[in-house]
């Protein structure tokens, strides 16, 4: 019998949610089976915006950034009554798996899918990397050399003016973004929410390095720790920095995806698929070193906060960039 099965995007966009959305569609249709995009995310699950998608439809959309099922926040799906209608509309249409690509609030709503007994699995997309159980998701790398090539161009001016600057990146409470950027900038500072920072000690960091003859100090700043404007004026009460805020913002959720995004997002989509196929449900595809590996929603939305962030590169960093 022919399977149906839906696909959508939730939560902030990421580069590469195309190329899964393709790898997706384009595995399915070779099994035989009818693949369902739904566009705006569960808003639009829940409001019946659903459209069976042919070979045709994910053409030409590989290396294309954003979403080309769009995608929502769309909170009533929190509650009971919000799944509810999800799962009639996706009744309605003969629909009978879901793939979800999103981050870790997505993934309540995959789970939640599940738990009512509506087979669901999920692909993690989101720039922030914060989801437990996977090195890597679909979107971080591309965000982190979007992230890289204005930190190179602002060390440019740093220079040329002997200036401080503050680069607020995103990462919502993780501070891979940063700490991924920080590394691969040779900045001075990286600041993150995993990590305590001490005002007292950055502020002499920077003076050594002036009296060093230093033109420019960088510092990385994740959204998650303070804005970039409230963290200037810590540092300008200290002495005159010359300090300079960059606030690089959604800039980073854009762009044509990188070859690692293109092609962890055709892997995960794929694998999505096959979980499906074996009967697997409330389940999530990772990869863990050169492993494509899946796990239990359940187990890694109760990771949360326990997400390993890449702490290794900020020791990495003190000792060789200062
Ligand atoms: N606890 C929950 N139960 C059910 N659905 C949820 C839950 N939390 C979030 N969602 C759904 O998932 C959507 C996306 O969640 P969220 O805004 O946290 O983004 P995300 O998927 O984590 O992606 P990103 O962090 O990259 O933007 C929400 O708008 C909501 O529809
Ligand atoms: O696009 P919005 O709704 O402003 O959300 C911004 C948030 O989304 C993310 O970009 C993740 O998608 C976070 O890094 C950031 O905190
Ligand atoms: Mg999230």
């Amino acid at each position: 019998m022919v399977k149906r099965i839906g696909v959508l995007t939730s939560g902030g966009d990421a580069p590469g949610m195309n190329a899964a959305i393709r790898a997706i569609a384009r595995k399915v249709i070779f099994d035989g089976n009818e693949i369902y995009g739904i566009r705006n995310g569960y808003k639009g699950l829940a409001e019946g915006e659903i459209k069976q998608l042919s070979i045709n439809d994910v053409s030409d959309t590989l290396s294309k950034g954003g979403t080309m099922l769009y995608t929502a926040r769309y909170p009533e799906f929190k509650e009971k009554a919000g799944q509810e209608k999800a799962i009639a509309q996706l009744e309605r249409f003969g629909i009978d798996s879901l793939i979800v690509i999103g981050g870790d609030g997505s993934y309540h709503g995959a789970e939640a899918l599940s738990k009512a007994g509506f087979p669901t699995v999920g692909i993690p997309g989101t720039i922030d990397n914060d989801i437990p159980g996977t090195d890597f998701t679909i979107g971080f790398d591309t965000a982190c050399n979007t992230a890289l090539d204005a930190v190179d161009k602002l060390r440019d001016t740093a220079t040329s003016h002997m200036r401080t600057f503050i680069v607020e990146v995103m990462g919502r409470d993780a501070g891979d973004i940063a700490l991924w950027t920080g590394l691969g900038s040779g900045a001075e500072q990286i600041i993150v929410p995993e990590a305590e920072f001490d005002m007292d000690k950055i502020v002499s960091e920077i003076d050594t390095g002036r009296d060093r003859g230093k033109k420019h100090t960088i510092i990385i700043l994740a959204e998650g720790v303070m804005r970039g404007a409230e963290f200037e004026e810590k540092l300008n009460a200290r002495g005159d920095y010359h300090a300079r805020v960059t606030v690089l913002g959604h800039v980073q959720r854009g762009g044509s995806p990188s070859a690692r995004d293109r092609v962890l997002a055709s892997v995960f989509g794929y694998t999505a698929v096959e979980l499906l196929n074996q009967g697997k449900s409330g389940v999530c595809v990772g990869i863990q070193g050169k492993d494509i590996v899946y796990n239990e929603l359940t187990d890694v939305l109760a990771g949360g906060s326990n997400h390993q962030s890449y702490m290794s590169l900020y020791d990495i960093n003190k000792e060789i960039s200062y």
